[in-house]
């Protein structure tokens, strides 16, 4: 776990627990075998420490958190008698920094008297991100290092520093090249005292004059931009202390502000995330069709069809992450409109200094734009982005096929067709796959890639590396209507519009789900979305099912239907992009969203034609319907086997909609509530509401609720009563 071994006078302890190096309870307690080895020895005069692998280290192993008695016994070695031992060493030691230094392993770092790095390692303290703060004195040295502001806002926002940046706030005392191990066991010959001031719990925070105007100042922005999250808080009163209080108080109140966190249920959630994400990248159809066995093909060039919303922003993610885009449009002036949305979609980028205005112009030169198809021909790979609609995407499959080299692959951006009746259209459907972008995609996080029947391993391969190329979360589902994302959040805003046409106006129900953490309100989202997009939806699947939808449809085939969407298209408004739709915006395309009595009307007239008498709703009751509908149907997508694992839904929600990070996911949410309580009141709405089939309960929900025992999120599949394949 960590090796020790000694050239010449100096000491070199290698952490190594592959493959990030986390700081589990071995690899502590070997550090802390190694560092009091060399302080025995007398030949020794300084001490290395050094990551084995890729990286120094990513800090604590976040495995071993749920053990908090673990984390926080006094029995046993912990990250702070380890640190002890280092700090107090009257041998210099130098942490050696390559790849990631990040949370305990900063704080390892800091602890050592000296630290040095080559150019592209990263130092941080992420532990924000997963509930917690950092909990081994990082909030306290590292604000007397660099002070209090840049402590403040590197451990708040949980963003890592490149080593250049490091140096200059004086975390680094040097950066080398050439190989670290010999650089750093140079420098170490070169110490031979600890000078006071290398102990950091000597050394006095510096800049601290405004500490408190900067603490009011980064509170608000965190009540604001991170609403309902509370380690953000507890990261910034913890290095408050670091100027409020002496190192030995401010260690006290950092632990038990570390402890607050450890225990609460956002910090479960959130680190039930990080292992979620990853989780979900590792797809497994069969043992020849995986993640470990299947290869990609390399997509060096790529075409993007259709260049409204959502084709400018591929475009972009592609573009940006050096891929050149061939953009293809119907005619000169839908391609003109999708130039200048690219480009401003960069000037964006600009403005926010993410680029320069040359890296702009940079990208732009490996854009083509063109109206001629035939251009595609040897592009390695396409996503189409044009209008949902199946005739017109098969079409175009179609003309992609007969003019594409043999081995591109052809990809569609729709966001509910099946993959399979696209894919029916080529001679190739092993090369079709979806890729399900969300808006504006190119900064939703989420790609939803999605399989049909012939898909090969070598398609979905290629999509799934390009996802991580392209800076994206990649999830695999298997093909339906909407797939996992928009099957589970249709139900999800059904409900919530039948909660409009029973009694609550959209804002209401917005703030309500504001409140819960949600980043927008489901009207937002619609309105963002575009109104029109929704109904051609609606339309098409209706014309696919053989029906005639009407502003006066109240069921279809017996099921419940709520026409309040389709008549707020029948006025005009088609959301944010013609400046009303279920609000009123300041301008087209504005970004105010302000309560508009005419969509109030809209919905008043509705319900009085059809004779609906309108009632309060809880809060409570909103939260339930909305939410209990997508598990229920996130169940669902398990036993169809659309879904293979629980952690895939709740990434797709995360990362697609903005579900809050610390609620997990709606199915870590619903493992939270208790399965027992969601089906129960399941069973109850389906009472309530029986001409709405989500309310009949999935038959593996109902399993896992009445198996009467806590069954834990990792065998929720076990219970799937119909497990359709190997992906299990
Ligand atoms: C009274 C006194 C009593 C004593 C009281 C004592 C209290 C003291 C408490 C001290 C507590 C310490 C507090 C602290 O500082 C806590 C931390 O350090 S929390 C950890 C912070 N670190 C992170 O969040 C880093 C997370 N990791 C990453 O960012 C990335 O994984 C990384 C950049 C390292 C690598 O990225 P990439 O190459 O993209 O690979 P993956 O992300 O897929 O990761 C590969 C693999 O590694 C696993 N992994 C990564 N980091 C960790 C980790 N920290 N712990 C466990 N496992 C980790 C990851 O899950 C992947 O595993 P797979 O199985 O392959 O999916
Ligand atoms: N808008 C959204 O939030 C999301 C949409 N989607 C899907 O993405 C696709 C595109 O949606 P949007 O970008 O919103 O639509 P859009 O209406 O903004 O853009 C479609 C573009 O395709 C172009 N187009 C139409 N036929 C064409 C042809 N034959 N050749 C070349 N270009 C053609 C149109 O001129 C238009 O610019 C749809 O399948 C939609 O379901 C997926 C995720 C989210």
């Amino acid at each position: 776990m960590a090796e020790y071994k000694e050239i010449d006078s100096v000491a070199v302890i290698e952490l190594k627990n592959p493959p990030a190096n986390a700081l589990s309870k071995a690899l502590v307690t070997g550090l802390n075998n190694g560092v009091k080895r060399a302080i025995d020895n007398p030949r020794i005069k300084s001490i290395v420490l050094i990551g084995n692998g890729q990286h120094f280290s990513a800090g604590a192993d976040i495995t071993e958190f749920p053990r908090v008695a673990d984390v926080t016994s006094k029995q046993g070695v912990s990250l702070l008698t380890v640190g002890d031992v280092i700090e107090s060493c009257n041998k210099p030691v130098v942490s050696a920094i390559h790849g990631v230094c990040f949370g305990g392993g900063l704080e390892i770092a800091l602890f050592s008297h000296y630290r040095l790095a080559v150019q592209s390692a990263k130092l941080g303290f992420p532990e924000v991100s997963l509930g917690i703060l950092p909990g081994a004195n990082g909030t306290q040295r590292l604000p007397r290092v660099v002070g209090f502001e840049v402590a403040m806002d590197m451990i708040v926002s949980g963003k890592p520093v490149s080593a250049p940046q490091a140096l200059q706030y004086g975390i680094l005392d040097k950066i080398v090249d050439g190989d670290l191990l010999t650089a750093a066991v140079q420098f170490a010959k070169t110490l031979n005292t600890v000078p006071h001031d290398r102990r950091l719990k000597n050394v006095p925070v510096p800049n601290s004059e405004n500490a408190n105007k900067h603490f009011e100042e980064k509170l608000a922005k965190i009540k604001q931009k991170q609403r309902g999250y509370i380690a953000p808080i507890n990261c910034l009163k913890a290095v408050k202390a670091s100027v409020d209080l002496p190192y030995s108080e401010g260690v006290t109140k950092e632990f038990q502000l570390f402890m607050e966190l450890m225990s609460s249920a956002q910090a479960r959630g959130q680190q039930y995330s990080f292992f979620s994400e990853r989780a979900a990248t590792k797809w497994y159809l069969s043992a020849s069709k995986n993640y470990k066995v299947s290869k990609d093909i390399p997509v060096k060039t790529a075409g993007v069809i259709g260049a409204g919303t959502m084709g400018s922003g591929i475009a972009v993610s592609l573009l940006t992450s050096g891929i050149p885009v061939i953009l293809v449009e119907q005619d000169s002036k839908n391609l003109e409109r999708g130039i200048e949305l690219i480009k401003s979609i960069l000037q964006g980028g600009v403005k926010l200094k993410r680029m320069t205005q040359s890296q702009m112009n940079q990208i732009l030169q490996i854009l083509q734009p063109t109206t001629k198809i035939e251009d595609l021909q040897s592009v390695d790979l396409i996503i189409e982005a044009v209008f949902e609609n199946l005739k017109l995407k098969q079409e175009l499959f179609s003309k992609l096929d007969k003019i594409c080299k043999r081995d591109t692959v052809l990809c569609s951006n729709t966001s509910t067709l099946d993959i399979d009746k696209i894919a029916k259209s080529t001679s190739r459907p092993e090369k079709v796959v979806g890729t399900h972008f969300f808006a504006p995609a190119h900064i939703m996080p989420l790609l939803e890639n999605v399989y049909g029947n012939h898909t090969s391993a070598e398609t979905i391969a290629t999509v799934m590396k390009l996802s991580k190329k392209i800076r994206k979360i990649p999830v695999l589902v298997k093909t339906c209507h909407g797939f996992v994302a928009n099957r589970t959040f249709f139900e999800y805003s059904q409900e919530l519009r039948f909660v409009v046409e029973e009694g609550l106006l959209p804002n209401e129900v917005d703030d309500i789900l504001e409140d819960f953490g949600m980043p927008m309100g489901v009207f937002k989202v619609n309105d963002l979305s575009g109104i029109d997009v929704g109904w051609r939806i609606r339309q098409e699947q209706a014309i696919a099912n053989g029906f005639n939808l009407t502003t006066n449809t109240r069921y279809i085939n017996g099921e419940r239907y709520c026409a309040i969407a389709d008549k707020i298209f029948q006025a005009g408004r088609y959301g944010r992009k013609t400046g009303k739709g279920w609000y009123q915006y300041d301008k087209p395309g504005g970004r105010v969203a302000m309560v508009d009595p005419n969509v109030n009307n809209i919905i008043l007239n509705h319900c009085k034609e059809l004779g609906l008498t309108r009632r309060k709703i809880s809060t409570q009751e909103v939260i339930e319907r909305c939410m209990f509908a997508a598990i229920n149907e996130g169940f669902r997508c398990l036993e169809d086997g659309i879904a293979s694992k629980p952690e895939e839904i709740d990434t797709i929600w995360l990362h697609g909609f903005g579900f809050p990070r610390y609620r997990g996911g709606p199915m870590f949410y619903a493992s939270q509530v208790g399965l027992r309580k969601v089906y129960e009141r399941i069973k109850y709405y389906q009472k309530h509401f029986p001409e709405t089939s989500h309310w009949i309960a999935s038959e593996m929900l109902q399993r896992i609720a009445e198996s009467g025992r806590n069954v834990p999120i990792s065998e929720w599949t076990k219970f799937n009563p119909t497990p359709t394949s190997s992906r299990l």
